[in-house]
């Protein structure tokens, strides 16, 4: 289908996407509406004939029997062997989950009771500090560990009635110290978020942080919760095991936010509102299960970006929230999507047929707009937009700056589509007064070729609910494409030759081994940062 598909797109090159909205319901067809969200497609260069041969794609890989057996707990990550149940984390009706002749869910559920009466207790200050009520959580984790939170924490600012969170995850010291300065070390609730907890980061941080809360409280450990599926390695630390919240090996870290790794997320906003954003990934997930192909939205937006990426060959996808409060969403998406389908092998460990993941990369609007857009409307190559924007703000008495966050956020995705030519901008200079030659070559300078494509994701309002169904929609785009694709999208192998070189370079850093064996490259670094 491949083949199809590239020789369809080939043939349909000089096509304008603005000419397919000749067809008048365009709009409508390339658009699907579901719970609250409205998610449109129509200003990409997808038409009838090729959303017919992308949605074959689907069936001829089995998406939907690989995406049953996902929700039913097959080991579908083969390189480690594990189940891939993260949606089971949200799987609130408590329909049986079985992995290994086992039920999953009573001990999710009991977690997740657990994690709310701990919650609960912090918030209502019957767990104290030596100093008293809690008043700041700092959560010490990388990678999985922390971008879930921390995008979380932000994206929810507006429901944090709880104490203040705060997040340390680089190994750099400037983290832990700036993070730390002004805390109150008798009223802070530290919280270790390794799935692991093996990574040098998190556990290096998280030492440090305790020596900080040492010379102020008498015992330390007792202000430590661990988020881990090690309950040796967490004990080892000296956590108590009564705040010790687990998690199982079929919950990847980067799809971990739902469950443990959600703490501190959840005493921010509260155990209700928790629940909300595991509801609204619910609801995703029985959208992914159960919708038509053609309206099914995770499918749909994994089809858009395969037809991106590995059909018109655009190398990378922008995601543009035009919601501050989504900042650190491209982030969260640059490990969710990059560490899940960056592969070169297939499932069987032969090399891909197709070029994986796309780059992914953003930053809240309007603020990119006056910072990279000049490239995506004029630079030489084509960057694929995803525009996200909520009808209603947090803020109604400022409803003058969602407005004209909602009028740029279109004009954006219109300028992309429709460009200037360069008639209109040379109009555009007569008009300014200009002739000749100075005319043309002010005129080149104002064109935009336009024909760029885009897609606008539109909710209610960021409210937990929606913010679930977004990660859980994207978590299921993920999928499809690497399912799609024939790629493990639940290992990470990729990211272990860093951390062993890291670790062998360490006493060379100290000096207490000769770098006398590392590249020529490797040694004068070396020697100029350790010299
Ligand atoms: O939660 P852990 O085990 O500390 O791992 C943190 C992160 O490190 C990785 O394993 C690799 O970067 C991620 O997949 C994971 O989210």
């Amino acid at each position: 289908m491949w083949k199809e598909l590239k020789d369809y797109h080939k043939a349909h090159k000089k096509r304008r996407i603005s000419d397919l909205f000749e067809t008048p319901d365009r709009a409508k067809r390339f658009s699907i509406e579901f719970d609250g969200l409205l998610f449109d497609y129509s200003k990409t260069s997808i038409d009838t004939q090729s959303l017919w041969l992308l949605l074959k794609l689907v069936e001829e890989n089995g998406i939907p029997a690989k995406r049953d057996a996902m929700f039913a707990g097959a080991a579908i990550n083969e390189t480690e062997n594990r189940s891939v149940l993260h949606t089971a984390l949200r799987n609130l009706d408590q329909r049986p989950v079985m992995v290994d002749d086992e039920d999953v869910m009573p001990y999710v559920m009991d977690t997740l009771q657990r994690m709310e009466e701990f919650a609960a207790d912090v918030r209502d200050g019957s767990f104290q500090g030596a100093g008293g009520r809690i008043t700041d959580v700092v959560n010490v984790g990388i990678g999985g560990s922390d971008l879930g939170p921390v995008m979380a924490a932000l994206a929810l600012a507006p429901y944090h009635d709880g104490p203040k969170c705060h997040f340390i995850s680089n190994i750099d010291a400037a983290d832990a110290t700036d993070t730390l300065k002004g805390l109150d070390p008798t009223t802070t609730l530290v919280i270790v978020a390794s799935k692991t907890f093996t990574t040098i980061e998190t556990l290096t941080n998280a030492k440090t942080v305790r020596d900080w809360m040492q010379a102020k409280v008498a015992q330390p450990a007792e202000q430590f919760a661990a988020l881990s599926s090690s309950i040796t390695k967490t004990a080892e630390f000296g956590i108590d095991a009564s705040r010790v919240f687990g998690f199982e090996d079929w919950v990847g870290g980067r799809y971990s936010v739902w469950g443990p790794i959600g703490l501190s997320l959840m005493i921010a906003i509260g155990p209700d509102a928790f629940r909300q954003f595991l509801k609204g990934a619910q609801a995703m997930d029985h959208h992914f299960q159960t919708a038509q192909e053609k309206r099914n939205l995770p499918i749909i937006l994994a089809l858009v970006g395969l037809w991106n990426h590995q059909v018109c060959g655009y190398p990378s996808r922008a995601v543009l929230p035009y919601d501050q409060r989504l900042a650190r969403l491209p982030a969260y998406l640059q490990q969710l999507e990059m560490e899940s389908n960056g592969k070169s092998v297939a499932m069987d460990g032969t090399p891909v047929s197709q070029p994986t993941g796309p780059i992914v990369w953003g930053e809240p609007g309007t603020n990119g707009q006056h910072a990279f857009y000049q490239l995506i409307h004029q630079g030489t190559g084509v960057v694929p937009c995803e525009f996200m924007i909520a009808a209603r703000c947090h803020e109604p008495e400022l409803q003058h700056h969602h407005d004209l966050l909602i009028a740029n956020c279109l004009a954006q995705s219109e300028a992309l589509m429709q460009g200037r030519s360069l008639a209109t901008a040379r109009k555009m200079m007569a008009q300014k007064g200009l002739d000749g030659d100075e005319l043309e070559r002010q005129a080149r300078h104002r064109v935009f070729s336009g024909n760029r494509p885009s897609t606008t994701l539109a909710y209610e309002k960021l409210t937990p609910y929606v913010l679930g169904q977004i990660l859980a929609l994207y978590e299921h785009r993920v999928f499809v494409e690497g399912a799609i694709l024939g790629i493990n999208s639940f290992d990470q192998w990729g990211v272990e030759l860093g951390k062993e070189l890291a670790t062998a370079l360490q006493p060379m850093v100290e000096g207490t081994q000769s770098a006398a064996q590392k590249d020529g490259s490797t040694q004068r670094l070396l020697g100029f940062l350790t010299g």
